[in-house]
C-alpha cells in the first residue's frame, strides 16, 4: 500500500505534496496521485517522482491515507465509485470547501474521517490548516495527520462548526490579502515608485507585520499604534482607510465567503 494518494493534483495537492518531500516525511515512490488531466499528471510524476494511478478507483484500493483534493464541485461524480473500495483501515482527509463530515459520511461507510481546510501558501511551508477529526479518531491518524500538514505550515484542530468559518478567513484569506498587496503596490506606483520596487516593498511590509504579530503577540491595535505618530503621516492614512470602509469591507468578504461555502 501506498502511504498517501491524491485524488486530483491540483493546486493544493502540488503544495501538500511538496511540504511532505520537502519534511521527507514520505518519498515520492510512497506518493499516489490521480488527476483526471493527462498534462497535469505528467507534471506531478516528472516534477515530484509520485506514482501515478490509473484511476480514482485504483488509487482508493492503494493508499492507506487518501486526500480528497478536486473541487468541491466535481466530487459528487468521483465519491460514489470510490467510496466502496475503502476498507475499515483506510483514512479519508478532505480539503473540499464546504463539505462537512457527515456530508461525506453519506458516501463512506468505512474508513475514518478528517476534514481539513489548508490554505494556498502551504505552497512554501507557510500554510495554515484547520483541522477537525470525527471523535472516534485514533491518536495515530491524528499525529499522522497533523505532521502531513505541519509539514506545509502551521495547524489548528478546531471543532468542526467553526471550519467554514476558517475556511473564508484563512482558507480564502490570501486572495483578499494579494487584493490588498496589490493595492498598496498600485499606490506606490501612483505616487512614482517602479512597479518592481512597489511589489517589493507591499511584500514585505505585509510579510513583517504578520511576522510582528505571530512573534511579540501584540494586538493589531497594538502595532498600528507602533506606527502611527501624533500629527504624523501614517494615521492621515488610516483614517482614508476607515473613510473607505475597509474593516467593513473586509467583514463581509468573510461572510460573503462563509454564504458560498454553505451552498457548495
Ligand atoms: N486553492 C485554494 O487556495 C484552496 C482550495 N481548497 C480546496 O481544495 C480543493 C482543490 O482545490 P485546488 O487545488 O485549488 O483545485 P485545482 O482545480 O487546482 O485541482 C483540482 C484538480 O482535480 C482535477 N480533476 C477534475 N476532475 C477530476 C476527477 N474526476 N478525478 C481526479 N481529478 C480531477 C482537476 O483537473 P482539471 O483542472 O482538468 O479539471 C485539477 O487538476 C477544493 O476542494 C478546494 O475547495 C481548500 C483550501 C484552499
Ligand atoms: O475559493 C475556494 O472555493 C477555495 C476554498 C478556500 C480557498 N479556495
Amino acid at each position: 500500500m501506498a502511504r498517501i494518494g491524491f485524488i486530483g493534483a491540483g493546486n493544493m495537492a502540488e503544495a501538500i505534496i511538496r511540504g511532505i518531500l520537502g519534511n521527507r516525511l514520505y518519498a515520492g515512490h510512497e506518493i499516489l496521485v490521480y488527476d483526471a488531466n493527462p498534462q497535469r499528471m505528467d507534471y506531478m510524476v516528472e516534477t515530484y517522482k509520485v506514482v501515478p494511478a490509473a484511476s480514482n478507483e485504483e488509487m482508493a484500493e492503494r493508499a492507506a491515507l487518501l486526500v480528497l483534493a478536486v473541487k468541491p464541485q466535481v466530487a459528487p461524480s468521483v465519491l460514489p465509485s470510490v467510496a466502496p473500495h475503502i476498507d475499515g483501515d483506510q483514512s479519508i482527509v478532505s480539503i473540499l470547501a464546504g463539505w462537512s463530515l457527515e456530508t461525506l459520511r453519506g458516501y463512506f461507510r468505512k474508513g475514518s474521517l478528517v476534514r481539513v481546510m489548508p490554505n494556498m501558501p502551504a505552497l512554501v511551508g507557510q500554510g495554515m490548516s484547520a483541522i477537525s477529526f470525527e471523535p472516534s479518531a485514533s491518536e495515530a491518524l491524528k499525529k499522522t495527520v497533523l505532521d502531513i500538514f505541519a509539514a506545509t505550515g502551521e495547524v489548528e484542530v478546531l471543532p468542526e462548526h467553526q471550519l467554514d468559518a476558517a475556511g473564508a478567513l484563512s482558507g480564502s484569506g490570501p486572495a483578499y490579502v494579494a487584493c490588498f498587496m496589490e493595492a498598496l503596490a498600485d499606490a506606490g506606483v501612483r505616487e512614482g515608485l517602479p512597479r518592481a520596487t512597489a511589489y517589493r516593498l507591499a511584500a514585505q511590509t505585509l510579510k513583517g507585520t504578520a511576522a510582528v504579530q505571530l512573534e511579540t503577540g501584540k494586538l493589531p491595535a497594538e502595532i498600528k499604534d507602533m506606527v502611527c505618530s501624533p500629527g504624523g503621516t501614517s494615521i492621515v492614512g488610516v483614517y482614508e482607510l476607515e473613510r473607505g470602509r475597509m474593516r467593513a469591507a473586509v467583514i463581509d468578504a468573510v461572510h460573503g465567503a462563509v454564504l458560498r461555502t454553505k451552498e457548495l
